[in-house]
């Protein structure tokens, strides 16, 4: 009998759905046909056709990949409001769509309208009877989960004559309990009331959302973004989303979410990504990775910047006229101090010939040179090659990367880090830079760590950009030199954020004029180190911001540091914070047993309350090192692949990660008949296709989550870093079913 009534409404949810696929197919073809005209009209070749062309297109193409990404579970709720509101039901979906009436048939999540469908609750049920979640794969309905919210108004209305059964199990414990793959899904059919509010938030200042672990922060996070640009599309598309994270392989973990809600304007980086054009994704060693991030790299860098070039000339000496002119160190070195006080050092190309001049034309003292006089003088020297070189060779243009590898020289960097940094200090740089690459010469992008990258671009700012050159002068460094240099209009974030919409976020510059965004969205932000904080600092000086973490997970052992350098980034700015109380992710089992551990050893964590039960409580094993640990990490990696339908992470220290992934790839079970489950052999690369089961560092399992964990040597991973408690809190948290622990 009840499952008939089942069948039977979502029997009759699905007509209601199919009628939507058909106004979604009638809308696509418009949208095709709206882009076809664009075309054609762009093919009559005046100015005003191709305009017209390109903001039709745009717009047509927008809307298809919308539809497209729309094709998932595109409606997923209803609600049934009290007869005195709406006898009607109400639809809500991945996007809004109208009938050919214009009549609304679904309401986009993040329109007004929806909001009362998460914001509802039993307590509180603001006109609501019953609240349902449509689960679908594709186009068809697979079940539907109900919630009553207002018994009364619900006897009222079947007395009444309307026919509102109340079906299913709950939508969020079904939605919680499912296996997980390899991407992170939307959650728009469950959002809780506490996680719309923050996302809901006005698009001001900076939104802060903290909680404990898989309380919902980066998928909220995830979901407020959508929301932004669906409120104020023009200033968001046109300015840029930044969203950052803390490692490639999250960002990969969580790039389907906002496609899947129809956004795909955004920017999404990890913290070795930040600045356009560079990709970093190994991390340093940790004693090393707290030298780089401490903010008094700031000011290392800072006087590296302002270094003569080494192996550049110290002396140019010339004859004219009558006198010999010699720019020699102590010249020099006060044209060098007035040019840096003027701004950027390659701001201040342009300047340097003049600059120079002046010094010499002061040596001028004999009667003839000073009868001919200074124009005479600048034209003579300006035709001098020996002059032009000097110049050029004295001041050239720097890019970040060259600067960057003066300070692999050890007497380099012991002259800028005078009274910063200790000798220990200086050897842990060396060590690290030394083992990369050459020490000599302009250096390579690719080579650098994850935690070089906000050094390079505190050096692209205390350099500036490299002033552009008109077109025609483009392939003659001298140029640049030469006075007078027609520097290229760049936009700022502000201009991009009000010029004429209908032009996306732009392509990356390479500029610092142009790194600037509309809205920042930083995950996992407990983990910035001070100098990262700086780098994404500056993408958003006029930004609004969200911010979320987790302190107790943080991995930098200075959070003082990082605090001051946090508020620096977001100075001025008001911030609103919302804070999420309920673990959706681990079992309740799993979720005591982190809990324990961070109580133990003394971490003060926020701790959320986890509200599905398994039953079954974490495992602790022992082994002995060698033949025991593997055959014990085999057999617990062989059952856990089995009990669990989606995937599986080895968490390993980062010493035995290579050993880990040989053990792994010589498991012939694991490809046989654990459903599908192959090892992947290189953690810091995400395995390709469909693995279930991979091995990562600690560090690594940051905002990821599995349906099993197996920890190797949890105390090696404790033992790891100075902050090594907390990872491995966090690499406790990271398991939706099954935990082992093999000490
Ligand atoms: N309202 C919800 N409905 C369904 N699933 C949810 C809901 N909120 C959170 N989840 C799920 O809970 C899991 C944890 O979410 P998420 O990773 O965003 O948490 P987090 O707070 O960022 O975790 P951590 O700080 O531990 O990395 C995800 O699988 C997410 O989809």
């Amino acid at each position: 009998m009840a499952e008939e009534l089942v069948d039977r409404e979502v029997a009759s949810e699905q007509a209601f759905v199919d009628r939507v696929y058909l106004q979604l197919e009638r809308a696509g073809k418009a949208a095709q046909q709206l882009a076809k005209e664009g075309h054609s009209r762009g093919r009559l070749g005046h100015e005003g056709g191709l305009v017209e062309r390109d903001a039709m297109v745009f717009q047509a193409a927008k809307r298809i990949a919308q539809l497209d990404a729309a094709h998932e579970g595109l409606v997923f709720g209803r609600l049934d409001m009290t007869d005195a509101v709406d006898p009607q039901p109400r639809y809500v979906g991945r996007i809004g769509l109208r009938d050919d009436n214009h009549d609304s048939m679904l309401i986009d999540w993040r329109a007004p309208a929806a909001a009362v469908f998460y914001q509802a609750t039993a307590a509180e049920p603001r006109e609501v009877i019953r609240r349902r979640v449509l689960r679908c794969t594709g186009p068809r309905v697979v079940g539907v989960e109900d919630e009553l919210l207002d018994a009364e108004a619900h006897s009222d209305a079947e007395a009444a004559g309307r026919d509102l059964p109340i079906v299913g199990e709950g939508a969020l414990m079904a939605q919680l309990s499912r296996a997980r793959d390899r991407s992170m899904h939307s959650i728009v059919a469950t959002i809780q009331a506490e996680q719309d509010k923050a996302i809901r938030a006005p698009g001001k200042g900076v939104v802060s959302i903290s909680g404990g672990p898989g309380t919902g922060k980066t998928v909220v996070a995830l979901h407020r973004a959508a929301y932004l640009l669906y409120n104020d599309r023009r200033r968001y598309e046109s300015g840029g989303v930044l969203i950052v994270g803390p490692s490639g392989v999250f960002m990969r973990y969580i790039e389907r979410v906002l496609p899947s809600l129809g956004e795909t304007a955004v920017a999404l980086r990890s913290l070795g990504e930040v600045v356009d054009g560079v990709r970093a994704t190994r991390h340093d060693e940790p004693a090393v990775a707290d030298v780089k991030g401490s903010e008094r790299m700031a000011e290392v860098v800072r006087r590296a910047a302002r270094q003569q070039a080494p192996g550049s000339p110290t002396e140019f000496r010339v004859f004219w006229r009558d006198d010999r002119i010699v720019l020699d160190r102590g010249a020099l070195g006060r044209v060098r101090r007035h040019l840096m006080s003027q701004g950027r050092r390659n701001k201040q190309l342009p300047r340097v010939s003049a600059a120079l001049l002046d010094a010499m034309w002061r040596q001028v003292r004999g009667e003839r040179g000073r009868e001919e006089g200074r124009e005479k003088f600048d034209d003579e020297m300006l035709s001098r090659d020996d002059f032009l070189d000097f110049a050029l060779a004295w001041w050239p243009p720097l890019d970040a990367p060259t600067v960057l590898s003066w300070m692999r020289d050890p007497e380099f960097l012991a002259r800028v880090a005078e009274g910063v940094l200790s000798t220990e200090e200086q050897r842990l740089l060396l060590k690290s830079w030394v083992s990369t690459g050459s020490t000599t010469g302009t250096a390579p992008t690719s080579d650098l760590s994850i935690e070089d990258v906000p050094l390079l671009d505190e050096l692209r700012y205390a350099l500036g950009d490299v002033p552009q050159k008109a077109d025609d002068e483009r392939d003659d460094p001298l140029a640049l030199i030469e006075g007078a240099v027609d520097i290229q209009e760049l936009m700022t974030a502000a201009d991009r954020e009000y010029a004429p919409s209908g032009r996306a976020w732009a392509p990356p510059t390479h500029s610092i004029d142009d790194d600037g965004f509309a809205h920042v969205l930083i995950d996992e932000a407990q983990d910035l180190t001070p100098m990262q904080w700086r780098m994404v600092g500056r993408r958003g000086r006029t930004a609004s911001w969200t911010i979320v973490g987790d302190p107790a997970q943080s991995s930098w052992p200075a959070p003082e540091e990082a605090a001051a350098a946090r508020a620096a980034a977001l100075e001025g700015k008001q911030s609103h914070d919302f804070h999420l109380s309920t673990n959706y992710r681990n079992s309740a089992e799993i979720y005591d047993f982190a809990a324990a551990y961070a109580g133990r050893v003394g971490l003060d964590a926020d701790l959320p309350d986890a509200v599905r039960r398994t039953g079954v409580p974490p495992t602790e094993i022992v082994a002995a090192d060698g033949a025991d640990l593997e055959a014990t990490t085999r057999e617990v990696v062989v059952d856990i692949a089995r009990q669990v339908a989606g995937t599986v992470g080895i968490v390993v220290p980062a010493a035995r990660r290579s050993e880990v992934n040989a053990w792994l790839a010589s498991w012939p079970e694991l490809a046989d008949d654990a459903k599908g489950a192959r090892a992947a052999i290189d953690s810091a690369v995400p395995p390709p296709g469909d693995d279930r089961v991979v091995v990562l560092t600690g560090l690594d399992t940051k905002g990821l989550e599995f349906d099993g964990i197996i920890v190797v040597r949890p105390d090696e991973i404790e033992a790891e870093s100075a902050t090594g408690r907390a990872t491995l809190y966090v690499v406790l948290t990271r398991a939706t079913q099954l935990l082992t622990t093999i000490s």
